[in-house]
């Protein structure tokens, strides 16, 4: 990976200032994906289309799940999922791959690259895990959905809005994707005043300086 050029996505543009305050690495562009997976998936297409990349990865903040995520601290996605993609049932959600329709709502990544980023991040000392993130068109506002979403998905340690859309982007071009999110807020009943976007920018931030240099 230490000649390729790098595509990090970010939905917003405080994400991307953050990014490029971390990183010192010309082999790098950081590009504006939008809030949610369709602007997601588009505007990595585009970027795809206008050069040539090894590596693409959707770094940005994100919803932790209570017990499994900290405010402050980074996820690693071991797993992409789009956890809303699918069907209602009476018996509960049923995702693409259980209806056996369309392509498959979980996206393999870099185990590799996985561990060897938390790694570096784990020994500078930054509270980091890796586990599966979802990806959903809309913030998780309500303690039902949490904990629906929770007993789905046992092993997701946090939501956000673009992963699964830079992710199907990436697979397109058969490129490796990666997802690193920065917790801003717990997932549950809406409280827009409680999320720490500043500290979650600031840990974005400090991993940029150092994910950059596995790479
Ligand atoms: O104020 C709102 O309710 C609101 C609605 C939609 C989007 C936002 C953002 O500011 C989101 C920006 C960005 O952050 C990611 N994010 C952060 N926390 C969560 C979460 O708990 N669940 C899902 N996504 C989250 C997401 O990737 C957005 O692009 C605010």
């Amino acid at each position: 990976m230490k000649n390729g050029r790098i595509l990090i996505m970010t939905s917003v543009q405080a994400e991307k200032e953050a990014v490029l305050r971390g990183l010192k690495d010309d082999r790098v562009d950081v590009v504006l994906a939008g809030v949610g997976p369709v602007a997601a998936a588009i505007n990595t297409m585009k970027a795809l289309t206008a050069n040539t990349y090894e590596l693409v990865i959707n770094a940005g903040i994100a919803g932790g799940f209570s017990g499994r995520a900290d405010i402050g601290s980074l996820v690693i996605a071991s797993e992409i999922v789009c956890a809303d993609l699918g069907a209602e049932s009476p018996e509960g959600f049923l995702s693409m791959d259980e209806l056996g329709i369309g392509s498959s709502t979980r996206i393999e990544v870099d185990e590799g690259l996985v561990h060897a980023i938390s790694s570096a991040l784990s020994r500078d000392g930054q509270d980091v895990q890796r586990a599966p993130i979802l990806t959903l068109s809309k913030v998780t506002g309500t303690e039902e959905t949490t904990v629906e979403l929770m007993v789905r998905e046992p092993e997701a340690a946090a939501e956000a809005m673009e992963g699964y859309g830079v992710a199907c982007a990436a697979q397109e071009y058969n490129l490796p994707v990666l997802e690193i999110r920065a917790i801003s807020n717990a997932v549950g009943p809406r409280d827009r005043e409680a999320w720490r976007i500043k500290d979650a920018l600031q840990s974005l931030e400090s991993a940029s300086k150092v994910f950059m240099e596995v790479l």
